[in-house]
């Protein structure tokens, strides 16, 4: 028997990727304004040694909220507590989380917009004095206790800044907008994970993953590891540019980064409604898709690449959007 190749690695990289997860500020790539930001108020926390102003992250899935919530933690040197919005079932459930958190802890409550009224109603006083207003008993004998909390930071994460309402929106002293990630950005990113992952990367086969990888770190790791894949079963091991190219092909990843249900969109759009405008409720139902999901996952990155546009009388394919599907734009210059 021969020695495996010790560049031959993939079972380093696993698949639910906390490998790749930066743990500093330092290890994280890109959202440079963002992160010189929270640099600043981290340490302005740090040194006048009281908690850190509420942060709200939103941005599309897969840019980076969850990772850099648990980065400040560690960078404010606190504890890290992590719950959901739809976990959140009864006030209650709040109250035992934040009556539990030491001094300047950092709890991140992720899918904010999820949260039950009743729940978000108790948060309010939490947030602007550190109290807990908590209603005892039942009928005429049921009264109001007022129970103080240990300063905490309240880190909320969202897709969907529309979905918040606005006395919650208000209560966070630093919201921070996380945007897609540039080529560049995600060739570093790429490059990082093959070298955790132990495995010899040509730049272009780098850069070829970075440039499909939709602006999103999430999908480049994934991308990353079925090429690693392909790599070592049908290559030599290495991550070149041709492996890549093929690999992604095959997972059916077009040259923009599209995948299926992006260019199924897109082809709705053009073949039955001539480029729209159609309504998103439309869309959604021809494709048996939820709205949500359109309009979380699958349409900021279009917008961004102006392959669509969205008009008040619904969406529209772009003159790029025709292009990049191989088809001629209607003569008429309805498109953008
Ligand atoms: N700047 C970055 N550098 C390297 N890896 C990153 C970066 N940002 C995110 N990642 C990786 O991408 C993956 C997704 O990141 P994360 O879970 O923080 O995204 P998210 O914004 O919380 O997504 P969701 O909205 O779905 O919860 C993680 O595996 C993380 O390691
Ligand atoms: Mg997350």
């Amino acid at each position: 028997m021969t020695e495996p190749d010790p560049t031959l690695r993939p079972d380093r990289l696993p698949e639910d990727d906390r490998a790749l997860r930066p743990q500093s500020l330092d290890d994280f790539t890109g959202q440079e304004e963002a992160r010189a930001n929270l640099r600043v108020f981290i340490e302005s926390a740090r040194r006048r040694g009281e908690s850190m102003d509420h942060v709200l992250f939103h941005g599309p899935p897969g840019l980076g909220k969850t990772t850099l919530a648990q980065i400040m933690a560690k960078e404010l040197g606190v504890g890290f507590r992590m719950t959901s919005g739809p976990v959140l079932a009864k006030a209650g459930d709040l109250a035992a989380i934040l009556t539990n958190l030491e001094a300047k802890d950092v709890l991140f409550i992720d899918e904010i917009h999820r949260l039950n009224p009743a729940v978000e109603e108790v948060l309010y006083p939490a947030l602007e004095d550190f109290e807990l207003d908590l209603v005892i008993g039942e009928g005429p004998a049921a009264r109001t206790v007022r129970i103080e909390l240990q300063p905490f930071t309240l880190v909320g994460a969202t897709t969907r800044l529309g979905l918040l309402t606005t006395p919650l929106r208000d209560r966070f002293g630093i919201p921070t907008r996380l945007n897609f990630y540039t080529i560049e950005e995600l060739d570093l990113i790429v490059a990082r994970g093959a070298r955790l992952a132990g495995i010899s990367a040509d730049p272009k086969g780098t850069a070829e993953i970075a440039k499909r990888a939709r602006g999103t770190p999430r999908i480049a790791g994934r991308l990353l590891r079925r090429v690693i894949d392909f790599a070592v079963v049908e290559g030599d091991g290495r991550l070149t540019q041709e492996i890549a190219d093929s690999a992604l092909t095959r997972l059916g990843v077009d040259a923009l980064g599209l995948d299926g249900a992006d260019r199924r969109y897109l082809t709705l759009i053009a073949e039955n409604y001539h480029g729209g405008p159609v309504g998103i409720e439309t869309v959604a139902a021809a494709l048996a898709e939820p709205r949500d999901a359109l309009e979380e996952v699958i349409e900021p990155f279009l917008l961004q690449q102006g392959l669509i546009a969205r008009t008040p009388r619904g969406r529209m394919l772009a003159h790029k959007g025709w292009t990049h599907l191989g088809l001629a734009p209607p003569p008429r210059d309805r498109f953008i």
